[in-house]
């Protein structure tokens, strides 16, 4: 039996949010002050987590804040991973606002490596949010790799090291190029706010997953930059073979 005091305050940051496959319980906002390149930014954060099959179904019949609370420890949240979202400004009025689907890069995000660009976009994304003055930057913790993990990516690593490229380096240990998921992500990103969005990003694929959702998409915004001696390979290997839009392709105005 969990105190009541304890339910009644959780229960009002909690939401249930029915997704393709099972519910997303949204837990937020939460105020998350943030350094941003010396300065304080608060953001306000929220955190989901993806319940599928059985659990969505207990969640969806019984959908309280109790039972939720009762359910958490058995499942094991620490050897998993969830996706998140710091949100900035008047984000469900403003007329504008810029958003970052950002895939989570333990190398480049947390370590700072220079064999990928991932940290740079990180940083800068959550600037350029802060810029324009309202946005939202995803993390989404389920894409290390481009979906194939982080231990698949130290071997796809390994194997760049012997002169494949990113791409060769996935499909020789069986996985697609690029296996990633939006619909949770979008499904959060719908929820929080209907008006229009700008997307920073150079990947097309991203762009036409929020699109295809039917969210209101105005325009890109491209983000290159910290480039170098050891991620110069894997940023010719994004345009020339994933596809990504190339440095001089202009923003692009949708509307
Ligand atoms: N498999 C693999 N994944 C990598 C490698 N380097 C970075 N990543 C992952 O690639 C993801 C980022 O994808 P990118 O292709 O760099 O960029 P994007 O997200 O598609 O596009 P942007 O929105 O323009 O950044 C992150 O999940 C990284 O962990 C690599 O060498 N191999």
């Amino acid at each position: 039996m969990i105190n009541t005091n304890i339910v009644d305050l959780l229960k009002q940051r909690i939401q249930t949010i029915p997704s393709e496959d099972g519910v997303n319980v949204l837990v937020g906002p939460i105020k998350l002050p943030v350094n941003l390149g010396g300065e304080t930014v608060t953001f306000q954060w929220y955190c989901w987590l993806p319940l599928k099959s059985d659990a969505a179904r207990v969640c969806l019949s019984n959908p309280d804040t109790e039972t939720l609370i009762e359910q958490l420890s058995s499942y094991n949240l620490a050897e998993k991973q969830q996706s998140s979202v710091l949100v900035y400004g008047d984000f469900v009025y403003s007329e504008e606002a810029l958003i970052r689907m950002h895939s989570i890069c333990h190398t480049g995000d947390i370590f700072g490596s220079k064999r990928c660009d991932c940290g740079y976009q990180l940083e800068q994304s959550m600037k350029m949010v802060v810029a324009h003055g309202s946005g939202a930057l995803f993390y989404l913790a389920n894409h290390e790799g481009r979906g194939i993990g982080l231990f698949s990516k130290a071997m796809a690593y390994l194997l760049q090291e012997n002169g494949l490229d990113t791409v060769e380096a996935n499909l020789e240990l069986g996985f697609a190029d690029d296996a990633r998921d939006y619909s949770d992500a979008i499904g959060i990103l719908r929820h929080l706010r209907q008006k229009p969005v700008t997307l920073i990003t150079n990947n097309p694929k991203k762009l036409e997953a929020l699109k295809s959702s039917g969210m209101n998409v105005a325009g890109r915004m491209p983000l290159w930059g910290d480039q170098s001696e050891f991620n110069a390979k894997y940023l010719r290997t994004k345009v020339e073979r994933s596809g990504h839009f190339g440095e001089r392709e202009k923003r692009r105005n949708l509307s």
